[in-house]
């Protein structure tokens, strides 16, 4: 499983921390950037991962801005993506068991890095529930066009 990382210029730090140790363990990665502290545009980078996820090239995704917010916003302009954001891993781990999120959005400047790692384990070791959840899905798919 091949997971796909982005970040803005806020997040690009805690994005490569987080691709090396993911990397050590073990994990196929496809960083999508951005690689350095200039100022870029967090839409772009939302957008890539979710584009990532969408063709196929990636399976599940982490995104990091300065508040996680931005970055996640973008992802879910893709109706292919289902990204949270997220500050502790209860929160991570009820993203993939109910919504079944493909992706999480952290927040460099409001979180260390060790509560991502936290955030990111809990989404890695979680599996969508199905049952009711998978009918809950079903139905974010078709918004904005069917509301019963
Ligand atoms: O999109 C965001 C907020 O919703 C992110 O936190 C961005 O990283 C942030 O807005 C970037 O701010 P900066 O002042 O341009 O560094």
């Amino acid at each position: 499983m091949r997971i796909a990382l982005s970040a803005d210029h806020a997040g690009y730090a805690l994005k490569d921390e987080l691709a090396d140790w993911l990397r050590d363990t073990g994990h196929d990665l496809l960083d999508l950037g951005t690689n350095g502290p200039d100022s870029v545009d967090y839409p772009r980078y939302g957008a890539l991962l979710a584009e990532a996820i969408a063709d196929g090239r990636a399976e599940l995704g982490i995104t990091v801005c300065g508040s996680g917010i931005g970055v996640a916003i973008a992802a879910n302009r893709n109706p292919a993506c289902r990204c949270a954001q997220v500050a502790e891993p209860l929160s991570a781990r009820l993203a993939r068991q109910h919504n079944d999120a493909n992706a999480i959005a952290l927040g460099a400047r409001l979180i260390g890095s060790e509560m991502a790692k936290a955030c990111v384990t809990a989404f890695l070791d979680s599996d969508f529930l199905g049952d009711r959840h998978q009918r809950r899905v079903d139905q974010l798919s078709k918004l904005p066009q069917e509301i019963d």
